[in-house]
């Protein structure tokens, strides 16, 4: 991944590693809130969604379980760490097989561009279940795109089903 040399890639705190590139010159600053997200994948080949509680961010949506990359984490500790916060779940960082990502174009106005990241995983230790969640459910892969989600999700979804039929995992 290439950064403007002007840029600044930051996540939540500053001087977090997360700093690529300098200001120089009262530029503008770019900044890159990084979000991982994955796709269990049962033997059935249904994948596990999850609904986000009300209340919060894209409450009430269907989602990949996941969330913001720490300081100091790779994407694969960040999901691996995230899977067993919300549901209870242990992934070797081995099982984590990068799928795809989507990102908004431009930071929103006033905030930071998302990039979101996702993974597949076939295997894991524990029976997942919603601690996080308002829910989780196992969807088809090709029912996936049919829930309500927030919008980087359609790509993402798409790009799994895209994944999965070349056989990649
Ligand atoms: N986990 C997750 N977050 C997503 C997805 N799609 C998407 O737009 N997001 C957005 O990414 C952002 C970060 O996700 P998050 O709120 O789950 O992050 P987190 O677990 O670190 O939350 P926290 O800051 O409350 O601890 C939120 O704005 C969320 O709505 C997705 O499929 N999974």
């Amino acid at each position: 991944m290439v950064f403007h040399a002007k840029s600044v890639l930051r996540n939540d705190v500053a001087g977090s590693g997360y700093h690529a590139g300098a200001r120089q010159g009262g530029d503008r600053e770019a900044a890159m809130l990084a979000v991982v997200a994955v796709a269990l994948i049962g033997a059935d080949g249904q994948v596990l969604m999850q609904r986000r509680p009300e209340g919060r961010q894209h409450g009430g949506l269907w989602e990949f379980p996941g969330g913001k990359v720490e300081p100091g984490e790779s994407p694969h500790q960040a999901a691996a760490r995230e899977l067993t916060e919300e549901l209870g779940v242990s992934v070797p960082l081995a099982a984590l097989a990068p799928v795809t990502f989507a990102a908004h174009p431009e930071p929103p106005a006033g905030g930071r561009a998302v990039t979101l990241m996702l993974f597949a995983a076939r295997d894991w230790q524990g029976v997942p279940r919603a601690i996080d969640a308002a829910e989780i459910g196992w969807f088809a892969p090709h029912d996936v795109p049919a829930l309500t989600m927030p919008p980087l999700d359609y790509p993402l979804a798409d790009g799994l089903i895209a994944w999965l039929g070349r056989g990649a995992a």
